[in-house]
């Protein structure tokens, strides 16, 4: 496997939803012992700290249809300048949650280099509301619309005007609650969604086959993997604010990413939601950091 120069950025925010501590992920993730885990694989990796916003605890908004969505631009602001500049070191964006409204500054910082960028969204959820069609005015439930260039203009127009990344780049695997305007848009627009339904069905190795190929056929320049924690069922990944159950396995999700690193296509990767106030013992970030090991080329033999 090709060695890397990774630059990890922590993101410190917990606002783009409404259950506080997310926002120690980062910490969490350190914790579980990201950097020898990576290092151990042969990658060179650069702990660039964290980004993050003293916003106190005040901040909520609550009957807000973007709450706190000052704090969100800020943070998302800060975040896609320096993604842009370790791109211009050549180096490999590893970004570390936060809540997932960071997706918006990750992607509008890849989108300065990568021009017909995919990006697999490993997630319970599909993340394409809009202010309009959410039910909890939580911006971590949008980046993706925001990405595509639908929704409140503050926030698509963020680092660079206009949309970030192609409807027909996006490939979501293991979505289980979507909301009505979600599914109206994956309709309208046809992005690819593979449901619990297909991985039950096909098997997790024939969905990512097909991700890859739908995302080759469009010649992609690179392959953004945004990895929401709570695509794992609870049982595996309990400290995230927004469970679902009926989730991938553990086992199918080290496949997953064993199938991305074998590829080669992977470009930029971002491990999202997790909550150690929620978690058990580290659990959640624990399980990140193994899928780490299997996304950037641990072998078990
Ligand atoms: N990144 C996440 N965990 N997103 C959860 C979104 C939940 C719901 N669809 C909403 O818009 O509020
Ligand atoms: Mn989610
Ligand atoms: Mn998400």
């Amino acid at each position: 496997m090709k060695k890397l120069s990774i630059s990890m950025i922590g993101v410190s925010l917990d606002l783009g939803q409404s259950r506080r501590g997310v926002d120690m992920g980062p910490s969490a993730i350190r914790y579980a012992g990201v950097v020898d885990r990576v290092e151990a694989i042969g990658h060179q990796i650069t702990d660039e700290g964290d980004i993050h916003i003293n916003a106190g605890l005040q901040a909520e908004n609550s009957d807000s249809k973007l709450k706190n969505l000052k704090e969100v631009l800020e943070t998302n602001k800060k975040l896609a300048e320096k993604v842009e500049s370790v791109l211009k070191e050549d180096k490999f964006p590893l970004i570390l949650g936060g809540d997932h409204s960071i997706a918006i500054g990750t992607l509008a910082g890849l989108s300065t280099k990568y021009k017909n960028m995919g990006v697999i969204w490993y997630d319970a959820h599909a993340d394409l509301n809009t202010d309009e069609t959410s039910p909890s005015g939580n911006i971590h439930g949008m980046p993706l619309a925001v990405s595509i260039g639908r929704g409140d203009e503050r926030l698509v127009n963020l680092h660079r005007d206009g949309q970030k990344i192609k409807p027909q780049n996006i490939v979501i695997i293991g979505a289980r609650s979507i909301d009505s305007g979600e599914r109206l848009l994956i309709k309208e627009l046809g992005i690819q969604v593979y449901t619990m339904h297909e991985i039950d069905k096909y098997g997790m190795t024939t969905v990512m086959q097909k991700a890859l190929q739908h995302l080759e056929g469009n010649q992609v320049d690179g392959v953004h993997l945004s990895l929401d924690l709570d695509a794992l069922d609870p049982l595996y990944t309990p400290g995230v604010g927004t469970p679902v159950p009926g989730g991938v396995s553990y086992r199918e999700s080290h496949l997953a990413m064993e199938i991305l690193e074998e590829s080669g296509l992977i470009t930029s990767a971002e491990f999202v939601e997790v909550n150690p106030i929620l978690d058990e013992r580290n659990k959640t970030a624990d399980v990140a950091v193994a899928l780490m090991g299997s996304l950037f080329g641990e072998k078990l033999l």
